[in-house]
């Protein structure tokens, strides 16, 4: 059987599907992000991949800046944020809130100044890997593991000057190396850990 080429759709399918009945601000990602009543934060997402996180962030109002470091989902994204952005006025409004970086994030982190930064790196290949998404299988063949995301977080958590919001499996074990996180938030597969940043003191002199 031939394999539908992997694309980036955001206007049919689950993507479509989760902008329109997810659950809104309430739904774990923006809550760990801070989303609040009234409160709507400028996200830098530092592992764009297919857009699916930072579409669903856009379409709860916040602008979003994509980091992408691989060529062929660079490519992607571009097609799918254009295909997007002549699909209807509320696709298009979404599409405005969102950047697209081309870059590896460990550059461009600290040249961004950024408020809040959500990290989504490949995770550890599951044991029950036939469970794994046919998509996600096809973004692992294109992009490989991130071998370097424990670098990548680091850069982020002294980029960062209100929170870093890692995404990782449930139940793997912390990522190596890092302090523990200020708090988590469990989602059904996904653990967000949450790393908030001490606010900077006013010079008293
Ligand atoms: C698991 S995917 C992210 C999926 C994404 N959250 C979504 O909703 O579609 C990880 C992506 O991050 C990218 N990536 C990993 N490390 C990066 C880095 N240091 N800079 C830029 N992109 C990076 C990979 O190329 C891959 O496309």
């Amino acid at each position: 059987m031939t394999e539908t080429p992997l694309t980036v759709d955001f206007i049919s399918g689950a993507i479509d599907y989760r902008r329109r009945h997810g659950g809104g601000r309430g739904q774990a990602l923006p809550k760990a992000l801070g989303f609040r009543p009234g409160v709507t934060p400028d996200i830098v997402d530092a592992t764009a991949g297919l857009g699916r996180d930072a579409f669903l962030l856009a379409s709860l109002g916040a602008n979003v800046t994509l980091i992408e470091r691989n060529k062929e989902i660079q490519k992607l994204l571009e097609d799918g944020m254009a295909r997007a952005a002549t699909a209807s006025d509320s696709h298009a409004e979404i599409i405005s809130r969102m950047i697209l970086v081309k870059g590896d994030a460990r550059d461009i982190l600290p040249e961004l100044r950024p408020e809040t930064v959500l990290i989504d790196p490949m995770h550890p290949p599951r044991r029950k890997s036939a469970l794994v998404k046919n998509e996600m299988r096809q973004l692992r063949a294109i992009v490989g593991a991130d071998p370097d995301c424990e670098e990548l977080m680091r850069v982020a958590l002294s980029a960062a000057s209100k929170r870093v919001v890692l995404k990782w499996p449930r139940r793997a074990a912390p990522m190596p190396g890092m302090r523990s996180p200020s708090h988590q938030i469990l989602g059904k597969s996904t653990r967000y850990e949450v790393f908030m940043m001490a606010p900077a003191r006013e010079d008293q002199n």
